[in-house]
């Protein structure tokens, strides 16, 4: 639908993409009824025993271009996160077929540090972890620890990240990841969870990311994050894409959907 490319290079292609889960239910339990009916039920499926499918995403097609910043919404278990773990490579698709130019970063709100280690240590191991150099992360160490303003209060980054609070932990991912250029960056509600003035700093690196040439996917129940930093919205809804296009049009149609 949103053709915004202005003749862009497309750095990812999703085509028809579905993502089933697949949920261990442990019913499998020979001789009870429910295993039982769940058996004929499932005949012909092709699931083995115990195990329950969920269609996550339903026949999602776009194409996002160089520079574009995108949100992703719709309402809780639509499959936005699914969604961008697909992207991330981190998912099979079921069918369908994403392809992407350049390495696709996710930074989760979850993303995966180590909260017995220091935010120092942290810091290294996000770097590392991103395909950063040693000397790459010791360039950029002081920028990252500045910008996620972690030590404003204190000398908090020799500490423990479990000692963090959410927010700022979520402020130290968000720094780490930033600290590269990417190809393709995916936020999932990471900016949802700073405080206020953390959020305008970092919506300013999402624009300078984007200069860079790279493409944002930004996931987020705050539809003032979304129209502060995207251009193009997806809206899904029960896995299906339900609109493509300008940020305003789309949200507007969101929130009217939802008002009642
Ligand atoms: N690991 C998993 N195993 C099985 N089902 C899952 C798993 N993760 C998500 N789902 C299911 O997939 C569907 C989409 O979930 P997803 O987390 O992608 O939604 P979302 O739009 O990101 O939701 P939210 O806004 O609440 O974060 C939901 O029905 C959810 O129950």
């Amino acid at each position: 639908m949103a053709e915004n490319n202005g003749g862009g290079v497309p750095t990812v292609i999703a085509d028809d993409v579905h993502i089933v889960y697949r949920v261990n239910t442990g019913s499998a339990g020979k001789g009870s009824a429910t295993a039982a009916l769940s058996k004929i039920m499932r005949k012909g499926k092709g699931d083995s025993p115990g195990v329950r499918r969920v269609h996550a995403v339903r026949g999602v097609s776009f194409t996002a271009y160089r520079g574009e910043a995108i949100g992703l919404i719709g309402s809780n278990g639509s499959g936005k996160s699914t969604l961008l773990r697909a992207i991330a490579g981190l998912l099979p698709c079921e069918s369908g077929r994403v392809y992407t130019d350049g390495q696709p970063s996710l930074l989760g709100v979850n993303a995966a540090l180590m909260n017995d280690l220091t935010g120092e240590r942290n810091v290294v191991l996000g770097g590392l972890a991103m395909g950063m150099t040693r000397e790459q992360i010791q360039e950029r160490y002081e920028d990252i620890v500045d910008f996620s303003g972690i030590n404003e209060k204190g000398d908090f980054i020799s500490l423990p990240m479990r000692t963090y609070s959410s927010g700022m932990a979520a402020r130290l991912r968000f720094s780490i990841a930033a600290a590269k250029d990417h190809d393709v960056l995916m936020i999932d509600e990471a900016l949802a969870t700073g405080d206020r003035k953390f959020q305008v700093r970092s919506e300013a690196r999402i624009r300078e990311l984007r200069e860079k040439a790279g493409t944002v996917f930004l996931v987020s129940h705050n539809n003032k994050s979304i129209r502060d930093t995207c251009d193009r919205v997806l809206w899904l809804e029960k896995g299906e894409l339900l609109m493509d296009g300008p940020t305003e049009e789309v949200v507007s149609a969101y929130e009217k959907a939802t008002s009642h």
